[in-house]
Order: C-alpha cells, then sequence, then structure tokens
C-alpha cells in the first residue's frame, strides 16, 4: 500500500494506482512546462520545427491509448481529488497547478501564473482569473462538507494579476441556505495579501437528487 496526502488526511492507496498516479502528475507538470516554454520560445525556424516534430509523435503515442469520453480514469478513487479535471487536475497540462489549503477563516491557495496564461502583456487572462477564483471558492464549500455546482461566480477585476509572480487567492463562506452555499473570495499578491487585485461572490447549488443533470 502507498500513502498520499488528502488534505490532512493520510490515506493508505493501492500502491500501483499511488504509482500511476505520480507518473500521471509528472506527466502533466511537463507538458505544463512545455506549453509555457512554447508561449515563450523565440526560436529559430529549425528548433521550431523540431518541437512540431517530437510533440506531434508524442502526441500520436498517446493517442492510442485514449479513453472513451465520459468513462472513469483508472487513475481514480473516492478518496483523492480527480487528475483531469480543467481548473485544477494535476494531470492536466491545461489546468493552473492549483493547491488548496484549509485556513481558520476557509481555504487559501499560492500560485505563481506561467505564462501560457497571459492575456494582455504581462497580465493574467480575466478568464483564467475567474478559472482560479471559481475553483478556490468551490474548495471552500466543498472542504465545508457542502460542494455544489456554481450556478453563479461574479467577479471584479481591480487591478491587472501579473504573470510569474507569487499570488494568493483566498475564500470563505459568506451565507449558507438550505442547498445554496454563497462565497466569497479574492486574489492578491502574496507579498500584499491584503489588497484584492480580483475579488468574486460565487453561488453553489447542490442538486436536487432528481437532477437531470446528475445523469450520465
Ligand atoms: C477526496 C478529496 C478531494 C477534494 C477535492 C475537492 C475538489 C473541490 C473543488 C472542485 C472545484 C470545481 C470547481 C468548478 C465548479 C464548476 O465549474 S461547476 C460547472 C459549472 N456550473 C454548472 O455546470 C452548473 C449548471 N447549472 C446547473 O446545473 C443548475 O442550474 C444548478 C446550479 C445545479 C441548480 O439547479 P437546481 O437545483 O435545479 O436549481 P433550482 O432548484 O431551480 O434552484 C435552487 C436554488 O438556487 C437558486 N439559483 C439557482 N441558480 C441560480 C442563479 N444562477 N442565480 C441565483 N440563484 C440561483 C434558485 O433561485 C433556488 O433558490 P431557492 O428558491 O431555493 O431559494
Amino acid at each position: 500500500m502507498g500513502t498520499e496526502a488528502v488534505g490532512t488526511l493520510a490515506y493508505d492507496a493501492p500502491a500501483a494506482k499511488v504509482d500511476r498516479r505520480r507518473l500521471i502528475e509528472q506527466l502533466g507538470d511537463a507538458v505544463r512546462g512545455l506549453v509555457a516554454a512554447t508561449c515563450a520560445a523565440e526560436a529559430p525556424p529549425e528548433e521550431l520545427e523540431r518541437a512540431i516534430a517530437g510533440t506531434r509523435q508524442l502526441a500520436e503515442g498517446l493517442r492510442g491509448f485514449a479513453r472513451p469520453l465520459g468513462t472513469a480514469s483508472s487513475s481514480e478513487d473516492p478518496l483523492l481529488p480527480h487528475l483531469y479535471p480543467a481548473g485544477h487536475g494535476a494531470g492536466n497540462p491545461v489546468a493552473p497547478p492549483v493547491h488548496v489549503e484549509a485556513t481558520e477563516e476557509g481555504v487559501r491557495s499560492r500560485i505563481t501564473l506561467g505564462r501560457q496564461y497571459e492575456g494582455p502583456r504581462g497580465r493574467t487572462h480575466g478568464g483564467i482569473s475567474a478559472l482560479l477564483l471559481d475553483e478556490v471558492l468551490a474548495y471552500a464549500s466543498t472542504s465545508a462538507g457542502r460542494g455544489g455546482f456554481t450556478a453563479y461566480l461574479n467577479t471584479s477585476y481591480h487591478q491587472a494579476v501579473p504573470i510569474q509572480v507569487p499570488l494568493e487567492i483566498r475564500a470563505r463562506i459568506d451565507a449558507e441556505d438550505g442547498r445554496k452555499t454563497t462565497v466569497k473570495g479574492f486574489i492578491a499578491l502574496e507579498s500584499d495579501p491584503e489588497v484584492p487585485l480580483v475579488s468574486a461572490t460565487a453561488l453553489f447549488v447542490i442538486p436536487r437528487a432528481d437532477y437531470e443533470g446528475n445523469q450520465k
């Protein structure tokens, strides 16, 4: 058995699954690095051509093992985070590397965004800021035992969120009302954590048991 940390819980997952998940995370991290390098590269044409050929070959190799859409990954475990969600999946190279920890108030995430998340020069794309807030606010709801789907996410952009600068995202539950949870949070510089750059309020709704969106 191998041990993988889940928040403060140490869970003995089967060793083969832990090893497989580690490889999936490493591949996600490696490709995330490739994506960041791609967005920054002022490489000469021959280097770009070499990268195109090598990347196409790697993609072709992996495509042969694709699982059908809508089926579970063999890495899934009921007690461990999924590895492929677009917002936080460690194995998904498109997902920003979001790690969340509990605080006395709610939750906090520290993150430094790579070049692939740039919108206006040197600034994070606003949609990426919204993605991060959706994730971290959802964690606040989930870690309080509530969860739910995002019904709305209202964001206010006060100042630019810089790329390649350490950031801190904090979230806390504002109100609970039956199936509804309202959560507030903001993104700040780690060096100036009380000044919101982007703030958000989200409503998470736990669907009714008979909600048709639950059917696969
Ligand atoms: C092992 C440990 C690992 C831990 C690891 C944890 C990971 C944890 C992190 C996960 C991170 C994921 C973060 C991504 C989160 C998404 O991205 S979720 C995907 C995006 N969102 C969606 O797809 C949702 C789409 N919408 C829906 O499915 C449905 O509209 C909903 C939200 C489920 C609501 O459906 P419903 O329950 O049928 O809604 P309904 O009964 O009409 O309304 C319920 C109540 O909500 C209110 N409401 C509903 N919609 C709205 C709205 N838009 N505005 C205001 N009020 C509304 C209604 O007015 C009603 O209020 P009351 O009358 O009860 O007071």
